[in-house]
């Protein structure tokens, strides 16, 4: 295996800014070491991204030792988003990448069909390209069961945030807020990080914070801000707002219903139904670029 000895390809994109470097890698040949993702995730060191998503085949992936097994619903020859966070740790999915994943899967030729299966970590993830061109794309994503926990309060600041647990295949901690106005969520500051409770979280999670649903001309609207584990804020997270609306139509003593959910880095469509939901939003691919041979060296 190589990290970054010869030159090697990558493709810059965003789902709601929240932005990914693509390494195509069908046959596992990259050595994606925690701290060769974080130096490319890095935005001064690197090339700069709050993850980096890794396009190879499932099955090359069970062979090179990256994967145990192929996970629930996987097939060997499905393309399988290799996820990695900014620091290197590996997240179970990513509900924005796979929107980018699958944009590029179909703007590359990759994938001859709009509607098709990307294997993730948290199992097999159906994806409907509903419109692309090599730019842009608008995306469906069947996300999997929403399975919400135990209430639990994360404190931002000086401030706690009561909240749920919500398990979108990753783990979050959704707040939604009764009082907080759009404005007051603008001025939440996470620079200090968030602490988590002890003990709910063993493994960290992504923490969201949002307005009360209200009704706004689109239906069920909220704003929402979020803080990603393994990452820190971010301008948009597909699994977070899941989550989110989970927690939101909750609060109404709803189990399905669509919302409306803006982020500072856009706006998704989230459908929660019969424990299980669809994330509708854009992709885009802003940059096709080459890694110099010998970039990444580990002295
Ligand atoms: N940005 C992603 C979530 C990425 C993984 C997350 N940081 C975690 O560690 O669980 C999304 O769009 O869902």
């Amino acid at each position: 295996m190589t990290t970054i000895s010869e030159a090697v390809t990558y493709v810059k994109g965003h789902g709601t800014q929240n932005d990914f470097v693509v390494l195509t890698d069908p046959a596992v040949e990259l050595d994606l070491t925690t701290d060769f993702v974080a130096a490319v995730c890095d935005r001064r060191r690197g090339i700069g991204a709050d993850g980096m998503l890794r396009v190879a085949r499932a099955v090359a992936l069970v062979r090179a030792g990256v994967l145990d097994g192929l996970p629930e619903g996987v097939e060997p020859d499905d393309w399988f988003m290799d996820y990695r966070n900014a620091d290197g740790s590996i997240a179970e999915m990513c509900g924005n990448g796979v929107r980018v994943f699958a944009h590029y899967l179909r703007a590359t030729g990759l994938v001859e069909v709009d509607e098709f299966t990307v294997g993730s970590r948290a199992g097999a993830r159906p994806v409907h390209v509903h419109s692309y061109d090599d730019l842009h794309a608008d995306v469906s994503v069947r996300m999997g069961p929403v399975t919400i926990g135990d209430d639990a309060t994360v404190r931002i600041g000086d401030d706690l945030y009561p909240g749920v647990a919500v398990d979108v295949g990753n783990p979050h901690l959704a707040c939604v807020m009764p009082d907080l106005s759009a404005t007051d969520l603008a001025a939440v500051d996470f620079s200090a990080g968030v602490v988590l409770p002890d003990g709910v979280f063993p493994h960290g999670a992504n923490v969201e914070v949002l307005t009360a649903p209200d009704t706004g001309t689109h239906g069920l609207h909220a704003t929402m801000r979020v803080f990603e584990r393994g990452v820190g804020e971010t301008r948009s997270c597909g699994t977070g707002l899941v989550a989110a609306a989970a927690a939101a139509l909750r609060t109404l003593e709803l189990e399905s219903g669509e919302m409306v959910i803006d982020v500072r880095g856009g706006r998704v469509t989230v459908t929660v139904d019969a424990g299980e939901a669809t994330l509708r939003g854009p992709s885009a691919l802003v940059a096709d670029g080459t890694f110099r041979a010998g970039w990444y060296r580990v002295d």
